[in-house]
C-alpha cells in the first residue's frame, strides 16, 4: 500500500542526504520517481546535501499542482511510482493535501523531508499539514547536537551572530556559515534561554556561569 511519510528533524540532521538515498534506492529497483524541492540553499532546481551530494530536482512553486504533474507524466506514458519531496516545510497546506490524494487515489508513494518548526519554534504551515496527514512521521536517527552535547531539537536564527526570535518565517540560509543571517541547532533548554554556542563562549570568557 502506498504511503505518505514525513521524515523530519532539525536543520543539518541529514534529511536531504536521506532524500537522495531514497531516490537512488527506489530508482535502482526500476521504480519511476520524481524529485522535488523548494528553495534549496544551493539554488533552484536542485537538492544539495552537506555531505557533498547534489542532483537536479523539480522546483516547487506556489502554483505547482502535484496532481497535475503526475497526471501529465502518466499521460506521456510515464506512470509515477514515488515522489521525493525535499524542503517540504515550504510547501503550502493545499500542496500537502495534493500529495495525500496522490497516495490514496493513484497509489504513489510520497517521501517528504523537512523541518517542522521555524526559528520561533512555530510550525511551518506545510509541516503542520504533513504531521496531520502523514501515515508516518519519522524522526531521523542521526542526532544533531546542541553545543552543550544534548540532542538538538530546535532551530535558532542568528543575525550578525546574535540569536533573534522575530522576523520573516522564511529566510533561506545555512548552519555554521559566515552569512549575516545564519542558523544554529540547539536543545530546547538553550533555545529558550537564547544561548547559542558563541553566547555561551562569551559568558564563560567573562567569568559568568553557563547553565548546562
Ligand atoms: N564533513 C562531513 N563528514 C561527515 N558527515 C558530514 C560532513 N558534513 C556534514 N555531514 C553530515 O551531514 C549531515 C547534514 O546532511 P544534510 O542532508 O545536508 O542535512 P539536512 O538536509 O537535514 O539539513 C550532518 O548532520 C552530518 O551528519
Ligand atoms: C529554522 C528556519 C529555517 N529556514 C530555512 C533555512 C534553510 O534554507 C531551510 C532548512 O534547510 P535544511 O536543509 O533543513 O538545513 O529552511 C527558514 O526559512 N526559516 C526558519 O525559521
Amino acid at each position: 500500500m502506498a504511503e505518505l511519510v514525513f521524515f523530519s528533524g532539525t536543520m543539518d540532521c541529514g534529511k536531504s542526504t536521506l532524500a537522495l538515498q531514497m531516490d537512488h534506492n527506489h530508482a535502482a529497483r526500476g521504480r519511476t520517481g520524481l524529485v522535488f524541492t523548494r528553495d534549496d540553499r544551493a539554488g533552484t532546481d536542485r537538492i544539495s546535501s552537506r555531505l557533498g551530494l547534489e542532483r537536479v530536482a523539480r522546483e516547487v512553486h506556489d502554483e505547482t499542482d502535484f496532481g497535475d504533474v503526475v497526471l501529465r507524466e502518466h499521460a506521456a506514458g510515464r506512470p509515477i511510482d514515488y515522489l521525493v519531496c525535499d524542503e517540504a516545510q515550504f510547501y503550502s497546506p493545499e500542496q500537502v493535501e495534493q500529495l495525500a490524494r496522490l497516495v490514496d487515489e493513484m497509489a504513489v508513494d510520497v517521501f517528504a523531508f523537512g523541518i517542522t518548526a521555524d526559528f520561533r519554534t512555530r510550525l511551518f504551515p506545510g509541516a503542520a499539514r504533513l504531521i496531520e496527514l502523514a501515515d508516518r512521521v519519522e524522526v531521523l536517527q542521526v542526532r544533531s547536537l546542541c553545543w552543550c552535547g544534548a540532542r538538538a531539537t530546535h532551530n535558532a536564527r542568528t543575525v550578525d551572530g546574535v540569536m533573534v526570535v522575530e522576523g520573516e518565517q522564511v529566510v533561506v540560509g545555512d548552519t555554521g556559515g559566515a552569512a549575516s543571517i545564519g542558523y544554529e541547532v540547539l536543545c530546547r533548554r538553550h533555545h529558550m534561554r537564547r544561548m547559542t554556542a558563541s553566547g555561551a563562549r562569551a559568558r564563560t570568557e567573562h567569568g559568568a556561569t553557563v547553565l548546562l
